[in-house]
């Protein structure tokens, strides 16, 4: 049975890069947000402004000890997934997590593109986006660094990263 958590902090990859690598490692994949957003009917964004963050929290791990009942699949978390409760220990004892890692300039730089999906940026934007990055990966990190596994994945992955990436995965699991 073979189970992969993909963690790191919101635009790190891990939906982009989790579907192909998935492929190549012949596993289901799950997007953990996607997940949530098809059983409760709302997007992520919904359930942050109708619920709120704690219930938000509440949620993500019922439905991240759902999917991981599932087995040959990769599951792409969001970015809190592992800084909340017990998840990150839950993961590393139901399979392996591979943390992307990537700097704060990058992030800032993708997520000024794709902010305002991420309910938890509140619209920041420039200097102020940089330092709220830059204070919560801080924090996230040492979750972040509890991985099985670190990628880094500052550039944009070619196919042949992923390959490199899928070899290295497919030697642990
Ligand atoms: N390695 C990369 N280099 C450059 N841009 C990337 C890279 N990976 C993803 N992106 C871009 O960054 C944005 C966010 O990527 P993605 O949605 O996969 O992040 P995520 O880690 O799943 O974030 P979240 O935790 O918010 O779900 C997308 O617009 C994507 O095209
Ligand atoms: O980093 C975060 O806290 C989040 C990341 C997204 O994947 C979503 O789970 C949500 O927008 C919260
Ligand atoms: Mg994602």
């Amino acid at each position: 049975m073979r189970r992969i958590f993909l963690i790191g902090y919101m635009g790190a990859g891990k939906t982009t890069i989790g579907k192909d690598l998935s492929k190549r490692l012949g596993l289901s994949f799950i997007d953990l947000d996607c997940y949530i957003e098809g059983r409760y009917l709302k997007t992520v964004g919904q359930l942050f402004a109708e619920k709120g963050e704690d219930t938000f929290r509440k949620i993500e791990r019922n439905m991240l000890q759902e999917v991981s009942m599932f087995e040959d699949v990769l599951i792409s978390t969001g970015g809190g997934t592992p800084c909340f409760f017990e998840n990150m220990e839950f993961m590393n004892r139901n399979g392996k997590t591979v943390y992307l890692r990537v700097s704060v300039d990058e992030l800032v730089k993708r997520l000024e593109l794709c902010k305002h999906t991420r309910p938890i940026l509140k619209g920041h934007s420039g200097k102020e986006l940089k330092d709220f990055v830059a204070e919560s990966l801080s924090k996230r990190s040492p979750f972040y660094e509890q991985a099985s596994v670190v990628f880094d994945a500052e550039v944009m992955l070619t196919d042949s990263d992923v390959q490199t990436i899928s070899a290295a995965l497919e030697k642990i699991l």
